[in-house]
């Protein structure tokens, strides 16, 4: 017989890591700071509130400390249905509140326990009783990792006694971390936070042993909550590696690395959060608003709707359209003072481009995803024919010069459309610009036409609603396609779009300068 094969139950996507700790309704500090912290690192952050604290950037007004006895209510309705795999400990204010939480710590006892004794905030303000340093020293033997700044370990290794004096030197603090950290039979974090100089060390220190992790100072006021965040960041990668690693010894040498890393940068950023007036608060999530940032510029031309790709394209290009409109040759057709020998230098280049762009506009039938979009290029291809055998008969005649090579304008234009039938979206895009620019020049032609005008004929034909209507379902299909493809694909399309433009500029340019002035 052979025993059931045991599946261990996979482990949570996330560490579930509760801090119990006060408030600071500005974000920075306290319960906020950790759950932002927590969620910044990949954990699921769950919070009990300790004491409701009145405060801003600038300091404390007021702290509200509801009954004790709604402490436990709250640690019991987390306890009673989450597995908790790491608990960080903050604010504790009093003497029974710290009692209580120690006693939910015996039964309950998180495979983490990080403790932040906290006592006096950034700004000066007391955040615990006097009366209850003792409790709170009595309270480090029950964790795993006590977070103490300067202040805090002069206390911690302070005795009813006999006080101790802050540490000034990294040296003297290493002492005190270290006789904290044998009286307690715990790891404790020592921070170099408070001591001046250009470095800002930290180091885990246990009673055999202090590994320093060397870390760099920043210029910044935005300190408020540094310490809240630097405990539970240690919380979360501590109960990270556990979850990766399950039944391991934390190694908190490793998360203190990871965890300075990741607070050094959100003390860089903290500033340009604009927060508050005084000791602004970390930037907890520099990192993934510069991920997000970055996704957003590899998108950029589908940050608003993509269904809405080609408007984006048309206001791209509008200083370049400004151009066209102010060209001699569109100013002369409208006032009617174009030289005629441009106008039918323009209507013969005008019907050796069409017969040219009838071919792409086939190709783009050939490549069409859809019979619909097959048969409205294949229209479009049959209309410029039909385009260029009418200029041909009706304007040019029999006209010897009407039928001349075609300018390197006019095969740059449609080398550059050919060039641009490898794919769909990028062939639709390079032909758009010739439909749109034509119908948007043609309102303003045919708006200046009158009695009398010499190119009344012409400018009277823009007017056709056919083209509009060409128009419209060009661009509806442009936007489909850069809706349904990547953004590599969506940036090609976007630069043949704009070469189109720009070679429709130089077509509407050429005819006056050829023929030597308008
Ligand atoms: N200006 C700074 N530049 C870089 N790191 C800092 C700076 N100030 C504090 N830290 C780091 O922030 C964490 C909190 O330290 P500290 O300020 O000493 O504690 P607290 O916020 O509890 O008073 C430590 O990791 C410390 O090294
Ligand atoms: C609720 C609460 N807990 C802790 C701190 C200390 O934070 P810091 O000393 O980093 O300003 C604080 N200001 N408020």
């Amino acid at each position: 017989m052979t025993a059931a094969p045991v599946h261990a139950a996979p482990a949570p996507s996330a560490p579930r890591v509760l801090s119990i700790a006060g408030t600071d309704p500005t974000g920075g500090a306290g319960i906020q700071a950790d759950l932002k912290t927590i969620g910044a690192l990949g954990g699921y952050g769950m919070a009990v509130v300790t004491a409701l604290v009145a405060q801003n950037t600038r300091g404390v007004r007021g702290v509200h400390v509801p009954d004790v006895g709604f402490l436990v209510e709250q640690l019991d309705a987390v306890s009673d249905d989450v597995a908790i795999d790491a608990v960080k400990l903050g604010m504790l204010h009093s003497t029974p509140l710290i009692d209580a939480v120690s006693e939910w710590l015996g039964p309950v006892r998180p495979p983490v326990v990080v403790l932040d004794p906290v006592m006096v905030a950034t700004s000066g303000d007391r955040l615990l009783d006097a009366a209850a340093e003792r409790a709170v020293r009595e309270l480090c033997r029950q964790v795993d990792l006590i977070t103490p700044n300067l202040a805090e370990l002069a206390v911690l290794v302070s005795t009813d006694s006999a006080r101790v004096a802050r540490a000034r030197t990294w040296a003297e603090a290493v002492t005190q971390a270290r006789h904290l950290a044998t009286t307690t039979g715990t790891t404790v974090l020592l921070k170099g936070g408070h001591l001046d100089g250009e470095d800002c060390p930290d180091a885990i220190v246990t009673a055999s042993a202090v590994g320093e992790v060397p870390g760099r100072r920043v210029a910044t006021t935005n300190t408020h909550g540094t310490g809240c965040s630097l405990s539970s960041a240690m919380a979360t990668l501590a109960a990270e590696q556990l979850r990766l690693a399950p039944g391991t010894e934390v190694d908190w040498v490793a998360a203190l690395r990871a965890a300075k890393d990741w607070l050094t940068g959100a003390l860089e950023h903290g500033a340009a959060l604009q927060v508050g007036e005084g000791n602004g608060p970390l930037d907890h999530f520099h990192a993934t608003r510069a991920a997000l940032r970055a996704v957003a510029d590899a998108d950029a031309d589908i940050d608003a709707d993509p269904l809405d790709w080609a408007a984006q394209q048309w206001t791209a290009t509008a200083a370049l359209r400004a151009e066209v409109d102010a060209l001699d040759f569109l100013v002369g057709l409208r006032d009617g003072t174009l030289d005629e020998r441009a106008f039918r230098w323009y209507l013969a280049q005008d019907a050796l481009y069409l017969g040219r762009y009838a071919r792409v506009l086939a190709r783009a039938s050939a490549l069409a995803p859809t019979a619909d979009e097959q048969v409205f290029w294949a229209r479009s291809a049959a209309s410029a024919l039909e385009e260029e055998a009418s200029l041909h008969r009706a304007r040019l005649g029999d006209d010897p010069d009407a039928h001349p090579e075609p300018s390197a304008t006019t095969l740059a234009y449609v080398n550059h459309l050919a060039a641009s039938a490898d794919s769909y979206g990028e062939l639709v895009a390079a032909l758009l610009p010739c439909f749109w620019l034509y119908s948007d020049v043609g309102i303003r032609l045919a708006e200046a036409n009158r009695e009398g005008h010499p190119f009344g004929d012409w400018l009277g034909a823009y007017g056709d609603p056919t083209f509009a209507a060409a128009t419209a379902e060009a661009i509806a299909i442009a936007d489909r396609a850069a809706a349904a493809t990547g953004a590599a694909e969506r940036g090609r399309m976007r630069t043949a779009f704009a070469r189109s433009m720009q070679h429709e500029r130089d077509f509407f340019a050429v005819p006056t300068t050829a023929v030597g002035g308008a």
